[in-house]
């Protein structure tokens, strides 16, 4: 994506910007954090527990052994149901904020410039929202828990340790910190092959989704085969970079074992000549080696997942680049300012004035799409837009919509302009465009897009005005009936009736309009074009036109020729000046009927 590159946060950057998530479950964090302390009772009892039972059956005391069982058992009870109260608490907490973070990367995929989603692959972006939001939480839980508790364990173990013996307690206190530091040789490297593959998993989710949306294409054309090639060869890409990365990790885990375990042979063999000395029990020297390994343990153990925390870096980088991208509101309006911001004409219903747009990124590109594009349509007018294929149409409805935002000039509908507000704009325009995307879910939620404030009478009102009542109430369930993913269970022309209706509830003054042609055959386009007629009637309409009768009836003819406005006009004063119009009129609209009448 266009925004920060990934890979560059430094982990304070991350907690910091992580963090705020869990302010909410703070108690529930404290909770699960002081729980833990059950843990480390068990891991530093069990050294003094040995320590008792050997001393104990050594001195073959039968009532203090059954004393000290009943007394052991009971505690195992008790540290057994907090750590479960712990992981539950855990659970929770980490679930929520990961919902959470997730929520916060969905409301903003809505706010992302239309140009910037274009450029993602569906797939990348479904990634970051699931998998690379629940890692990057992961981090924060694993960071809050693990360093807490393994510096509490690490302390607490050292006085015990020193108690016994303060030298061999500091060497092994003193070890810790060389296994962890030396262990950092990896961290870069772990670091970028965590986003490497994070991104292969994403590509692989990407072939995956393509495979199922374009099923029908891939069917009739036999792609089969050259798609599982593709995911093969992206999957072994992908086992390439996991191999590196076990291979690193564990390079990272012996290296900072074999450090630990040199320290600990010294250590007890220190301990075990000053046993045969006779200055040491038995179970002091048992103790004395599990609370060594509990002195060590905390920097082995942050050494060997440090490495998950860099893979969960990458994540979070993902997520941010994401979550940091500039808002479609927040992008400069007109940036080139090669024309004076004039106050937006409030008596016309559409307005666009001296647009500059590119898609180049280039801020200073000399071939824009639009170079001073002007136009201007009044309350009630049709207008029929056309143009050779490439010449802009779709841009410029995309630019009224607000999706789009010109590079310079500006759009207003009603007076109101991109600037001051796209909700706004947008809440004075209806687009229905040439293929309508219905939404899983019922028919009625598709008509009134889930809004309880319309009434089922004013939801069946819309459908009648769309010709659509009657094909609905023929459904086993009528408006309840289900749909599925992209209106499967429709046929063509009745999905773009169900979006005529919700034109008509939805009753803005400025009508966008991309006319559907040869998807539908004659008798559905018959009665979409009767729904259409209804639909534009008192309403102020921009039609990218393929239908003759459109031109035919149209206020007025636009025509857009290499970006500009080439020519404009009725039907016959275009086909009289014998211009662009003339010549697409012969090649598109021209059908063996239209002859006679003409
Ligand atoms: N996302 C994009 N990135 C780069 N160039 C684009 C993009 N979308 C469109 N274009 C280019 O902009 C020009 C105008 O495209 P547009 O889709 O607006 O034309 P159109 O008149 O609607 O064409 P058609 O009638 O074939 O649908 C074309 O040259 C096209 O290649």
């Amino acid at each position: 994506m266009t925004t920060r590159e990934a890979g560059k946060l430094p982990l304070r950057t991350v907690l910091g910007r992580l963090l705020p998530y869990a302010s909410p479950y703070r108690l529930g964090l404290l909770l699960a954090t002081l729980l833990l302390a059950a843990r480390l009772v068990m891991d530093i009892g069990l050294a003094a527990i040995q320590q008792l039972f050997i001393d104990t059956i050594n001195s073959a005391d039968m009532d203090s052994l059954l004393r000290l069982s009943v007394i052991v058992a009971s505690a195992c009870v008790v540290i057994i149901l907090c750590l479960m109260l712990q992981h539950y608490y855990r659970f929770v907490v980490q679930s929520r904020m990961s919902w959470d973070l997730r929520a916060a990367l969905f409301n903003k995929t809505h706010r992302l410039p239309f140009r910037q989603i274009q450029s993602m692959h569906s797939g990348d972006l479904t990634s970051r929202n699931t998998k690379d939001a629940e890692a990057a939480m992961g981090t924060v839980s694993s960071i809050i828990y693990d360093l807490s508790y393994n510096l509490l364990l690490c302390f607490v173990s050292f006085l015990y340790l020193a108690s016994m013996d303060v030298w061999l307690a500091l060497l092994a206190l003193g070890s810790g910190p060389v296994v962890f530091f030396s262990s950092r040789f990896f961290d870069r490297k772990l670091r970028q092959l965590s986003t490497r593959i994070y991104e292969a998993e994403a590509q692989l989710r990407g072939i995956l989704q393509e495979t199922l949306q374009g099923v029908k294409i891939v069917r009739a054309f036999s792609l089969e085969t050259m798609l599982q090639d593709k995911y093969a060869a992206e999957r072994t890409r992908l086992n390439r970079l996991l191999l590196r990365h076990a291979l690193l990790t564990t390079l990272l885990w012996n290296s900072a074992a074999f450090i630990n375990n040199l320290v600990m042979v010294v250590c007890a063999g220190f301990i075990a000549y000053s046993a045969i000395k006779g200055g040491t029990s038995a179970g002091e020297v048992l103790a004395f080696i599990i609370l060594m390994g509990r002195v060590q343990w905390p920097f082995v153990h942050m050494s060997q997942t440090w490495g998950g925390v860099q893979q969960s870096l990458g994540a979070a980088d993902r997520v941010f680049s994401v979550l940091d991208a500039p808002s479609e509101d927040d992008i400069p309006h007109g940036h080139r300012s090669l024309h004076s911001e004039t106050a937006p004409d409030e008596s016309a219903a559409l307005t666009i004035h001296g647009a500059y747009y590119s898609y180049s990124a280039a801020p200073n590109d000399q071939t824009p799409l639009f170079r001073d594009l002007n136009l201007h349509i009044r309350h009630s007018e049709t207008v029929a837009l056309v143009g050779p294929s490439g010449s802009g149409k779709t841009t410029l409805m995309r630019m009224c919509c607000g999706l789009l935002r010109p590079d310079a000039g500006h759009v207003s509908v009603y007076g109101h302009s991109a600037s001051g507000g796209l909700a706004e704009l947008r809440s004075r325009i209806t687009y229905v465009p040439q293929s309508p995307y219905l939404f899983s879910g019922t028919i009625r939620d598709n008509i009134a897009f889930s809004s309880d404030v319309v009434s089922d009478e004013e939801i069946r009102e819309a459908a009648r005005l769309a010709g659509a009542d009657d094909f609905i109430q023929k459904l086993p369930a009528g408006y309840e009936t289900l749909i599925g993913e992209h209106g499967t269970g429709l046929s063509g022309g009745q999905r773009q009736r169900i979006a005529i209706a919700r034109a008509f509830l939805r009753n803005a003054p400025l009508l966008l309009l991309d006319e559907a042609t040869s998807a539908l055959d004659n008798e559905s386009e018959q009665l979409v074009q009767q729904s259409l007629d209804r639909l534009m009637q008192n309403r102020t309409t921009l039609v990218i036109a393929h239908r003759l009768s459109t031109v035919r009836n149209a206020t007025r003819i636009i025509v857009l020729d290499k970006g500009a406005v080439a020519e404009e006009g009725t039907h016959d004063s275009l086909l009289s000046s014998n211009g662009v119009y003339a010549e697409l009129y012969r090649l598109q609209f021209k059908e063996p009927e239209a002859e006679a009448i003409l």
